[in-house]
C-alpha cells in the first residue's frame, strides 16, 4: 500500500479542508494517507517520509508561504538537504486578484524541493478561489489521477 503524507500551510482552513478531502479520495483508491500540519514537520519529516508527500499550501501576505509553513521552508532553505529520493505533488491554492503573486506559497515549496532534487509527478493543481470551483472537489479529482500516475 502506498503511504501519502499531506503537508498542510493554511492560515484560515482552507488548505486543511481540501486535505481532508484528498485524503478522503485516496483512501478509496486504495492508499495510505496522512495529514500533517506544516509546523509539526521538520526536515526528517521529508526525507523519511515512506512514500510521496502532497504540499497543499494556500498564499497570504505578499505571495508568502502561510505562517504554520514558514518554519518548515525557512529550514529546508537554509539547510539545504538532499532531497534525491523524495517525490512529491502540488496542490496549491490562491487567488488571481492577487496577479502578480498567484499561488506562490505552493509555487514556492515547488520551486523549493525541485532545487533539493525531489523528483515531482504530474502538474501542479492550481486553485482559484474567484472560479466558483470548490476547491475540495477539484483537488480531489486531481489527487486521484495524480495518486494514479504514481506508478507510470
Ligand atoms: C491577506 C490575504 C493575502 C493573500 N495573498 C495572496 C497572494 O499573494 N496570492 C494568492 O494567490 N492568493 C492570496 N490570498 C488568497 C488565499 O491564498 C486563498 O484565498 C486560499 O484559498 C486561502 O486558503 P487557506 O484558508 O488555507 O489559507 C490571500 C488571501 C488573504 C486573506
Amino acid at each position: 500500500m502506498t503511504d501519502i503524507t499531506i503537508l498542510v500551510a493554511t492560515m484560515s482552513g482552507t488548505a486543511e479542508m481540501v486535505a481532508d478531502e484528498i485524503a478522503g479520495r485516496l483512501e478509496d483508491a486504495g492508499a495510505q494517507a496522512r495529514i500533517l500540519r506544516m509546523e509539526k514537520a521538520d526536515i526528517g519529516t521529508l526525507k523519511d517520509a515512506e512514500g510521496p508527500l502532497l504540499i497543499c499550501s494556500s498564499t497570504y501576505g505578499t505571495g508568502d508561504v502561510p505562517d504554520n509553513g514558514a518554519a518548515l521552508y525557512g529550514a529546508l532553505e537554509a539547510g539545504r538537504p538532499d532531497l534525491s529520493g523524495v517525490r512529491y505533488g502540488v496542490v496549491a491554492l490562491g487567488d488571481s486578484v492577487y496577479p502578480q503573486t498567484f499561488c506562490f506559497g505552493g509555487r514556492k515549496f515547488d520551486a523549493l524541493l525541485s532545487s533539493l532534487g525531489a523528483r515531482r509527478i504530474g502538474e501542479r493543481f492550481e486553485h482559484d478561489s474567484r472560479s466558483g470551483v470548490y476547491p475540495e472537489d477539484a483537488a480531489a479529482d486531481w489527487a486521484e489521477q495524480w495518486f494514479a500516475s504514481l506508478d507510470d
